[in-house]
């Protein structure tokens, strides 16, 4: 089993996962997302459980409560974790606590990805390869190998983006022919909200709703900022459309999804065109799972 990291800049996401007879890296658990002041308690535990989970020892609980508390895990969870790859955003800080974290799980060290040139096939335009988020080339990698992205695929003419509704919102495109081409970073929606209160004299953090012609303070900031992220979307949508000859595929991500999707939806309908959004749970944690596949196909010369 192989322990998969998405260290954002607001959350962690985590998965546990575990190669099938088809080679295939799949989830063991539901991945889920903790935040960083919980890193330290929370992480061990849910490793623990999951693991004493799939190995049905007896005592999850018990199980995880030593992990958490003890310096070294018992040796038949600590045997099954083969190691751990991840992606961090959120700072050498965060990475050393996650670090700490994990110790008690026998994760000496974590492989920590940084973008290059090519993975997978998919080529990264950036000037500077690296200077890319390793989240932002991980998810795109993920929508560009994922079987589950294989059951509402973009066509082989078709551009690709990746919407991720994080801490910031990032609007990302791959070209019908696998190159990263680049993409927009626009300050999220809790950010744009909270900008606003933090920095202005009288705007409060907005609790409002999304109108079309708000007409109080709450409405008219919540709208706004709906219309900011959503309009950021629309625009690559149309440049990519007028670029590439053909509709882009969209996939939507990330914890603020919810607030803005139906914004979007709206606008995109306003341009007469049927335009699925697909939603897609962890792109980040499947890029790495194809990371992973990748890594076992070599090692055995495929
Ligand atoms: N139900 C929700 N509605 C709106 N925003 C949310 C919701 N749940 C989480 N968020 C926001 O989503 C962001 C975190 O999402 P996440 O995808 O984990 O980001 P990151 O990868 O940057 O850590 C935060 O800005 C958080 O406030
Ligand atoms: C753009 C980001 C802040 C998004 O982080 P997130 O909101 O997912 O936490 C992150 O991918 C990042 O720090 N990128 C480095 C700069 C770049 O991608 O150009």
């Amino acid at each position: 089993m192989m322990l998969l990291l998405d260290s954002g800049n607001s959350r962690l996401k985590v998965a546990l996962v575990c190669q099938d007879a088809a080679g295939v890296w799949q989830y063991a658990a539901e991945p889920v997302a903790l935040t960083h002041d919980a890193v330290e308690t929370e992480l061990p535990t849910w490793v623990a459980e999951r693991l004493a989970e799939r190995l049905a020892e007896p005592s999850p609980a018990g199980l995880a409560a030593h992990v958490a508390t003890q310096a070294t895990a018992s040796l038949a969870l600590t045997g099954s974790l083969q190691g751990a790859i991840g992606v961090n955003v959120a700072g050498p800080q965060a990475a050393e606590r996650i670090a700490r974290a994990l110790l008690p799980c026998g994760i000496g060290s974590i492989d920590w990805q940084i973008p290059g040139d090519a993975t997978l096939g998919l080529r990264n335009g950036y000037r500077v390869p690296t200077q890319l988020g390793s989240d932002r080339w991980m998810g795109l990698v993920g929508i560009w190998t994922s079987v589950d992205v294989q059951t509402a695929p973009a066509s082989g003419q078709q551009p690709r983006q990746l919407v991720n509704f994080g801490t910031a919102t990032t609007v990302d495109t791959i070209s019908p022919d696998g190159v990263f081409v680049g993409g927009l970073i626009v300050p999220g929606w809790n950010l744009m909200r909270d900008a606003l209160a933090q920095r202005t004299a009288q705007l409060p953090t907005a609790a409002g709703s999304v109108l079309d012609f708000p007409a109080d303070t709450h409405d008219a900031i919540t709208s706004g900022s709906a219309a900011a992220q959503a309009g950021a979307v629309l625009r690559q949508w149309m440049i990519a459309r007028a670029r590439f000859g053909a509709p882009p595929a969209l996939y939507i991500t990330g914890g603020a999804s919810d607030a803005v999707i139906a914004e979007i939806a709206q606008l995109l309908a306003l341009t007469g065109v049927l335009v699925p959004l697909h939603r897609v749970a962890h792109p980040v944690l499947d890029g790495l799972r194809a990371v992973l596949r990748q890594r076992a196909n070599h090692a055995i010369g495929a």
